[in-house]
């Protein structure tokens, strides 16, 4: 998962700590030329006069606790190079920005003090800088489904083609696994053979699901689903929406609607971390339409770039919840960001 990215990551660390490197000979060199000088003036060696330059002295004593770091010009070429590499992996352009600064924050001046080896200060400054864009407005969606008053009802939107309905299937199984029984309910009633496909699902997991004609009105589909909830004590609905974005109107419409008739826990948008930047503008699209509360990133096993999965909360304001990492039920990663940012990072 990632891999591409935890590349370029990788290359900026080594490119960065080499500058941190070099930067630190730099000023150790210079401050022992201020020395050397001074003691050649009173014919005493540096030690003996005490005459290191302070702020020179404090630098270079600094650097073996790695307090002072580097300055803009040291680090531009590793930045410049890093900023490529994020776009390159469709990483969004205010978030690769966002990403800069706050490296750059972190590891020039005295902002922060560290006690570590160059190698884990600028770790560090990467650490900071990922979390920073990726952990927006978490929240823990067991404990969240735990305190919700029951039926807990969430919908699904987004594009089809996604894997949105694999991915309610997941979640059904996922909310089986910890104790939650759910009803599935198919509120695509636009696309042919939907109700098929989920049926297909809801068979395999033994759920039950509530569907319509195709043609039918989705709200209708998905008030049935609270109903049957409600009358038979299960704890979730889990319902799926036609993704379609031919015109946000239609997509407001529907949602307006479903929102004053079912007023929804939670309305997740879908998409696949392989679309990378379209998955961003899709995200972004679908949260101003339909006000979203999270997503979940379909396809992260078969995505090398990881543009979407660092870019879609920063965009949205909204977390990620889950990832989807392969065909099976079982293949639904809880998000974590602090989880994601370890793994980019190698030390998971
Ligand atoms: N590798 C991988 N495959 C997935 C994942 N999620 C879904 N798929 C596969 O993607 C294909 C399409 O998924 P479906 O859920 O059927 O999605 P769809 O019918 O194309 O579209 P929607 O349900 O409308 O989004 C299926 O073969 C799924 O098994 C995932 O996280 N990783």
């Amino acid at each position: 998962m990632f891999e591409g990215l935890k590349e370029k990551l990788g290359s900026f660390r080594d490119d960065a700590e080499e500058a941190a490197e070099e930067a630190a000979d730099d000023t150790t060199d210079d401050t022992k030329a201020e020395a050397d000088e001074a003691a050649a003036e009173t014919g005493q060696s540096a030690e003996e006069t005490g005459n290191e330059d302070p702020s020179l002295g404090a630098k270079a004593k600094s650097l073996a606790t790695g307090k002072v770091i580097l300055d803009e010009d040291d680090l531009e070429e590793p930045l410049w190079d890093l900023e490529m590499a994020l776009l390159e992996s469709d990483v969004e352009m205010s978030v690769a920005e966002e990403i800069l600064d706050t490296i750059e924050a972190d590891l020039t001046g005295e902002r922060r003090g560290f006690t570590e080896q160059t190698e884990n200060i600028v770790t560090a400054a990467l650490r900071d800088a990922l979390l920073e864009v990726i952990d927006v407005g978490q929240f823990d969606f067991d404990e969240h489904v735990a305190a919700s008053e029951k039926p807990v009802v969430i919908v699904f939107t987004g594009v089809n083609g996604v894997g949105k309905t694999t991915t309610i299937a997941k979640l059904a199984k996922y909310l089986d696994d910890r104790g939650y029984s759910s009803v599935l309910a198919n509120g695509d009633t636009y696309r042919a053979g939907a109700n098929e496909q989920i049926q297909e699902h809801a068979e395999r997991l033994d759920k039950k699901l509530i569907s319509h004609e195709r043609g039918g009105d989705p709200t209708a589909v998905i008030y049935d689903a609270v109903e049957y909830a409600e009358a038979n004590d299960v704890d979730v609905v889990l319902g799926d929406t036609a993704g379609r974005l031919h015109t946000s109107n239609d997509l407001m419409a529907q949602l307006e609607k479903l929102d004053r008739i079912v007023d929804p826990d939670l309305t997740i948008f879908v998409d696949e971390a392989v679309a990378g930047q379209d998955a961003v503008n899709r995200a972004k699209e679908f949260d101003s339409a339909a006000s979203i509360d999270g997503t979940i990133l379909t396809m992260a096993d078969a995505d090398a770039q990881g543009g979407a999965a660092i870019s879609i909360s920063y965009v949205t304001g909204k977390p990620i919840l889950f990832l989807g990492t392969g065909q099976t039920y079982d293949d639904l990663e809880k998000f974590d960001p602090e989880t994601l940012v370890d793994d980019l990072l190698g030390e998971a």
